[in-house]
């Protein structure tokens, strides 16, 4: 333990050369005045920058004893409710740690793991740095301890430049934005062609080292021409200003088929799967594209015994690839993979990107081998999936791996405009469908000269897994700071029996109030293609085109009061609130006679008000806003006569508005008019903000993960997206035209498949959409 207050001086005077040796991860001659600089700084920003307050201990824990840490925080916050005199408050480590922490808890009995997270919680602050932090390493600790942890970056050389915030948005995957009086420029590399805006990170800072000791050339080239230090550190921005890491721009950025690729990135996502417990990327040497993505992989414990039992590998590449292409782009996806007992690590936990690189290239003779368990000269086991041949880099057809700037640069002389779009891919078929949506959106966008930023944020039943709330409030943020949002579905039935706070279902209504998009429009409209598909006669459905306008953060949905109860009789009971303010009526039933304006002119107002207060009010409003729109027919209709006249004669409808539960009800029952509820698209506004884009289907688990999904009910909100959220018309009319131009080829997911067509599963739907959507450039441009 050290006292900050009286032993400083003794301190660095009696460390300082171990110092020398220990710190700087570039070099370790540093000069004898930055030591003490250093440590003065990291005791200002400590008890300025980030606590106002001051530090009196800084202990230094013991490396890597995870059950000394767990045990040190117990002491601390005994489970009685006190507190320790010597009680630690603030906490930082490197990512290794924290991973290991994780593993240590998931050891622990359940006692045990309360009061370890009990008195972890209790802490002030933890903080990550050295290394960028895996996303799932970030989430995990959140679940667990309830702490967002503070990533920050800096270096010996110039101590701590960018960090996330105190108390603001702390942003997964970032190290935050720079300190007061740091200037930081990313430098691009002049001699490549590349736009992805990567480059190395350049810092400019009051604390910065003067020199390195008696190495006058080392720190000449250290520093740009207009005194910027160079930190060797590859990185971006994001569209927040906040900086990204990508790794060592020596080790960590491979260069693949021109893509600069960062190492971190993909091991961010590889972590996500579930039998790997620890990974490390890198570029292995290839003739044709530079670097070959290779991926080591630590299996999980119980996959590694099964792996021992069955003599098979614990994941094969073709397993992983299959698993992976959703989270990442084709070209990222790994080529060759290793699957070793452990990762060879340095003192401080980071794993040895050299010797992993060593390793895996001197194996490459043993990837033409057939062998399968191979002993690597120190005893090491490792095991080596027999037989990768180095796949071409890039599976897709290369009529859409056109890079779109290209497409759009060749197409059309508009000027670039460019989109934030937050995708929520949620649960069961909902990645399934978003991954179609999104690469039609991005395809019919760049021939219209639209660039897409796309940000995926976890939502539902899979944030839930995450980090234990079904719309965590960084994917809410994300969508509110986004121009539109693309929501595959969530739900399933892992989380059917959760408490109402869990459900995935409540993370869905939480997102629609948070973006105040009281306004969903549901159009139901049976494609001739499509008349077969309908399970109504022919003569019914054909020509059919409603358009259901659905209030959506309203009624009983939202009402109070709302729970569980007991009566006079002791009885348990359910309730809940159908409850109706002018303005929410109003505003709703001005959106829907705007709507029937735009179309044939007719608006049937469906309540119950033969029955419900909230229904005799909701018909007075609508009366008293058709004073505004003459020229719209208006009629009225009960719920349950419309849900039988629907089925009846849904070509007496043009639009229908109706309240929240009514507009579920009526917009699924018309879904099955125009033959899968897989068609239908919708859009949810507000008065102003980002709309939020779903398809009305849920997240159909029974089918999820078989490639049966209909896709086009997203795709088709993808176009929804383009014409009432971005107002980018053209665009939309592409995708629409495909997806006619699709059906009309006899294209048909199991849905609304009839004989004489050709069954296809979603990916294929998909990759025919997009074909259409190339083939049409001709003629629509
Ligand atoms: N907006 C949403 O995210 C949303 C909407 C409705 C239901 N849900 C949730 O989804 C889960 C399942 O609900 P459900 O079964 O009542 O409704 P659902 O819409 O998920 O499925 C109903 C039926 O339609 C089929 N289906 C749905 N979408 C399809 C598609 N794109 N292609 C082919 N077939 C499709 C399903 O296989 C299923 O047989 C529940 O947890 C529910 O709460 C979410
Ligand atoms: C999942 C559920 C909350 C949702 C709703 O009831 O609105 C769904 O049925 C829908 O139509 O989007």
């Amino acid at each position: 333990m050290f006292d900050f207050g009286a032993d400083f001086v003794q301190f660095w005077l009696n460390c300082r050369f171990k110092l020398w040796q220990k710190l700087g991860n570039t070099h370790p001659l540093i000069n004898f005045s930055i030591v003490y600089r250093y440590i003065i700084s990291i005791k200002l920003q400590l008890s300025c920058l980030l606590f106002r307050f001051p530090i009196d201990m800084v202990e230094f824990m013991p490396k890597f004893s995870v059950r000394g840490i767990w045990q040190r925080w117990r002491e601390s916050y005994p489970p009685n409710g006190s507190k320790a005199d010597d009680a630690i408050t603030v906490f930082t480590g490197v990512p290794t740690i924290y991973s290991r922490l994780i593993q240590g808890y998931g050891a622990m009995d359940s006692d045990q793991q309360a009061a370890s997270a009990s008195a972890a919680r209790q802490l002030r602050l933890m903080m990550s740095g050295s290394s960028a932090l895996p996303l799932p390493v970030m989430q995990e600790w959140e679940a667990i301890t309830g702490h967002r942890l503070l990533e920050r970056y800096g270096m010996t050389e110039f101590v701590m430049a960018i960090s996330n915030p105190l108390r603001g948005v702390r942003k997964a995957g970032t190290v935050g934005k720079p300190f007061p009086g740091v200037q930081v420029k990313i430098a691009e590399d002049q001699n490549e062609n590349d736009t992805t805006g990567v480059g190395e990170l350049c810092i400019r800072s009051p604390s910065m080292f003067k020199e390195y000791w008696k190495l006058p050339q080392v720190t000449e080239d250290s520093f740009t021409d207009d005194g910027f230090f160079r930190t060797g550190d590859a990185g971006k921005i994001d569209e927040d200003g906040y900086y990204v890491i990508l790794g060592r721009t020596s080790a960590d950025i491979m260069k693949v088929g021109g893509y600069k690729l960062s190492a971190l990135e993909i091991e961010s996502a590889l972590l996500e799967h579930p039998v790997v417990a620890e990974c490390c990327v890198l570029g292995l040497p290839d003739k044709t594209y530079g670097d070959a993505v290779c991926a080591i992989i630590v299996p999980e414990e119980a996959a590694k015994r099964k792996q021992e039992e069955s003599s098979k590998p614990a994941i094969s590449l073709e397993e992983l690839c299959e698993w992976a292409k959703d989270k990442l782009a084709p070209y990222k996806l790994p080529t060759r993979l290793f699957l070793w007992e452990s990762l060879p690590r340095n003192a401080m936990g980071k794993a040895c990107l050299g010797c992993c690189n060593a390793y895996s290239t001197e194996g490459h003779g043993l990837v033409r081998s057939t062998a399968r368990y191979i002993t690597w000269a120190n005893g090491r086991n490792f095991m080596i999936n027999a037989l990768h041949p180095i796949k071409p880099i890039f599976l897709l057809k290369p009529a859409s791996l056109r890079p779109s700037r290209i497409r759009c640069a060749a197409a059309t002389t508009k000027q670039s405009k460019r989109y934030s779009i937050t995708l929520l891919p949620g649960d069961g078929i909902g990645p399934e469908v978003i991954y179609v949506a999104k690469n039609v959106l991005n395809l019919a966008g760049s021939l219209e000269g639209i660039e897409f930023n796309f940000q995926e944020m976890p939502m539902g039943g899979s944030a839930l897994d995450l980090v234990g709330v079904p719309l965590p409030d960084e994917t809410l943020l994300a969508a509110k700071k986004s121009d539109a949002v693309l929501l595959g579905a969530i739900g399933g039935y892992k989380w059917d029996k959760n408490e109402k706070h869990l459900k995935p279902e409540t993370g869905l209504l939480q997102l629609r109030e948070g973006l105040e998009v009281f306004a969903n429009l549901r159009p139901a409209t049976v494609l001739p293609q499509l008349v077969d598909a309908s399970t109504l006669k022919k003569e019914v459905a054909e020509g059919v085109d409603v358009m259901v306008v659905r209030e959506l953060t309203g009624g009983i949905y939202f009402g109070k009061p709302r729970g569980f109860g007991t009566n006079e009789d002791g009885e348990e009971i359910g309730f809940n609130t159908e409850v109706y303010a002018t303005y929410e009526v109003d505003r709703i039933a001005r959106v829907a006679f705007e709507t029937a304006r735009k179309r044939h002119g007719k608006l049937c107002s469906v309540d119950k008000a033969n029955v419900l207060e909230a229904s005799m009010f909701w018909r007075k409003r609508v009366i008293a806003i058709a004073a505004e729109y003459p020229d719209v027919e208006l009629s009225h209709m009960y719920v349950d006569n419309a849900a039988m006249q629907l089925v009846r004669n849904p070509k007496q409808f043009d639009t229908i508005v109706t309240n929240n539960i009514f507009g579920d009800i009526l917009s699924d029952e018309a879904s099955m008019i125009t033959g899968s509820i897989g068609m239908l698209p919708s859009a949810s506004l507000g008065s102003s903000g980002p709309g939020l884009f779903e398809p009305i289907h849920g997240s159909a688990p029974d089918i999820a993960n078989q490639d049966k999904a209909n896709p086009l009910a997203t795709v088709l909100s993808a176009a929804m997206l383009l014409k009432y959220g971005l107002g980018e018309e053209n665009a939309a009319k592409r995708i629409e035209n495909a997806v006619l131009d699709t059906l009309n080829k006899g294209f048909r997911t199991g849905d609304i498949y009839s004989a004489g067509n050709k069954l296809v599963g979603c990916k294929e739907m998909g990759e025919e959409v997009l074909k259409s959507v190339d083939s049409q450039v001709a003629a629509a441009v």
